[in-house]
């Protein structure tokens, strides 16, 4: 039987990108086959606009990662999505809440003199610090820092590098019931420098919640200073993230571009 064509926007953060399609609900098996890099549209995750759940939100935003998995919360993802209201959507900015499994979160589409969007930044707290976790990988023992984002994150301060992340983070992902974001975090008198191993997703070009929980792990051991905005470098480029001195509340700012759109038969 012939599907009904599916109609998407592409969108992407720092290189984190997305499928973005209108309710109601694409299942696993859908979501999974327009994630595909050469059979599908390609994407690290796809957004579904639901209608929202608590009063004063104007949408719902359901997440699947590119393996059919679903994620509660999802940084990068939330910055495009309020973009695509305020811009295609007639969503009045800049100030909008989105609903998600994590809860309401407030974004502000912010522009420059001349109106275009220079960035987006959302309130992405509350932060919640889990403690430490060992993890034995071939007998070598990985300190993390367990924090949530809303979804599960392991930050591990180690060397942010990519072919590191993509043998380390796959195993450490699989130590944890129901998986975890591995986070190889070098944070310095100058920012935080990050790559992210994503469950459900692997290794991306950024990740928001990624970004905050570096910062939340590197601001609880006095790495960085709480307070003020803190640059986290991530190999799609620069998210800045501010977390607050009670380590509960944070903020973060960065990109959020539309690619193009389309109709799917899939
Ligand atoms: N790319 C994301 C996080 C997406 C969800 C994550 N893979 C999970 O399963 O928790 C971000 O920008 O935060």
């Amino acid at each position: 039987m012939r599907r009904v064509p599916l109609s998407f926007v592409k969108y992407h953060g720092l290189g984190n990108d997305f499928v973005v399609v209108e309710g109601p609900l694409v299942d696993a098996d859908r979501a999974r086959r327009i994630c595909d890099r050469r059979r599908g549209i390609g994407a690290d995750g796809l957004v579904t606009i639901l209608p929202p759940r608590t009063p004063g939100a104007v949408a719902f935003m359901h997440i699947y990662n590119s393996d059919g998995s679903v994620a509660a919360m999802c940084g990068n993802a939330i910055r495009c999505l309020a973009r695509h209201l305020v811009d295609h959507r007639g969503v009045a900015g800049p100030t909008l809440v989105i609903d998600t499994d994590s809860g309401p979160k407030t974004c502000t589409v912010h522009r420059g003199a001349g109106g275009a969007v220079e960035a987006v930044s959302v309130e992405m707290g509350p932060a919640r610090l889990l403690g430490d976790q060992d993890f034995d990988v071939d007998g070598e023992v990985h300190r993390s820092v367990r924090v949530s984002m809303g979804n599960p994150h392991a930050v591990l301060f180690e060397e942010p590098a990519r072919e590191r992340a993509r043998s380390l983070g796959p195993r450490i992902e699989r130590l944890v019931d129901g998986g975890v974001n591995v986070g190889f975090a070098r944070p310095g008198p100058d920012g935080i420098d990050l790559v992210v191993w994503e469950r459900g997703a692997g290794l991306t070009d950024a990740c928001g919640t990624g970004a905050c929980a570096a910062a939340v792990a590197s601001a609880s051991r006095g790495k960085v200073r709480a307070g003020a905005p803190v640059p986290v470098r991530l190999p799609g480029g620069t998210l800045l993230v501010t977390v607050a001195p009670d380590l509960v509340g944070v903020t973060m700012r960065g990109p959020a571009e539309r690619v193009f759109a389309g109709e799917a038969d899939l």
